[in-house]
């Protein structure tokens, strides 16, 4: 099956939306092995409410080639809980490092199921991409508009439509219900939702932004599709540092947004 089938089928089956987001920082930690254990203790507690699973690469490249190691025990431990993984890693480069990108994170020893790719380089240097992707059944998430308040710098001016456009003209050359092009839209940008979902009415749309960042569940509905699939909206630190290194209290904020996200779907 590939990404956007086995995460829409987990999102029918579990009635979730909600993607955890793995971004073990440094500092609550007393060393290598704390960290290590309490980012797979959070990872096993969240996956019964989640329909996915999101290790952000920065996070886990800080620690060297331990964190590797881990990155590898996470893709592994979410593949026996039924989680597609999501590497948030936002490559992008010349076509030519951009296939080794793909070979890397898509078919490689530390392959997810899915990667978040930057298009600033240009639509050509998406191609080894979305051929990886295509390929090995796995999926992308092209940053469309991303969650942060200066986005607008350089992604203002129709610059975030133009790329959903081409993220729409890739999907159509697939067949499916979700094609294996999807897009990162901020769930902080709940006005334009309907705007991108319209544009790109078969990409799977990645939300971040949820918790920490002021978006809220009750804002997301635009982005789905009737019946409540074709979106995902992730929340990092307000699932895995919901209450400090509590892993009962990561559980229920995972518990609780899951809820909050089925309540408002169309
Ligand atoms: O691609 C992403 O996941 C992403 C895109 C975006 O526009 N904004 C954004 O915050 N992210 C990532 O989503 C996570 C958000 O973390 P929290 O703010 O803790 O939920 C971080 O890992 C970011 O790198």
């Amino acid at each position: 099956m590939t990404f956007a089938a086995a995460v829409t089928d987990r999102t029918r089956r579990l009635q979730t939306r909600l993607c955890v987001g793995l971004d073990p920082r440094v500092s609550p930690y007393r060393d290598a092995a704390h960290l290590r254990a309490h980012t797979l203790d959070v990872l096993e507690a969240t996956a019964p409410f989640a329909a996915c699973v999101k290790p952000q690469l920065a996070f886990f490249e800080a620690l060297g080639l331990p964190g590797f190691a881990l990155l590898e025990e996470v893709c592994a431990a979410a593949r026996t809980l039924g989680l597609p993984v999501i590497l948030d890693g936002k490559r992008g480069d010349i076509g030519s490092t951009a296939e080794a990108y793909a070979r890397g994170w898509l078919t490689g020893p530390h392959a997810g199921d899915a990667l978040t790719v930057n298009p600033f380089l240009g639509f050509g240097t998406l191609v080894p991409f979305v051929e990886a992707a295509r390929a090995n059944g796995g999926g992308l998430f092209v940053l469309v508009k991303t969650s942060n308040p200066d986005q607008g710098d350089l992604q203002g001016q129709g610059v975030s439509e133009r790329v959903a456009v081409e993220v729409a003209r890739l999907n159509a050359e697939e067949e499916g219900e979700y094609a294996s092009v999807g897009a990162v839209v901020g769930a902080t940008h709940a006005q334009d939702l309907a705007t991108f979902r319209a544009l790109m009415p078969r990409a799977l749309l990645l939300l971040p932004g949820l918790g920490t960042q002021g978006a809220a569940a009750a804002d997301l509905a635009p982005a789905f599709q009737p019946g409540g699939t074709g979106a995902l909206a992730s929340a990092s630190r307000a699932v895995q540092y919901a209450d400090g290194l509590d892993v009962a209290a990561s559980r229920a904020a995972a518990r609780r947004l899951r809820d909050e996200l089925n309540a408002v779907m169309p």
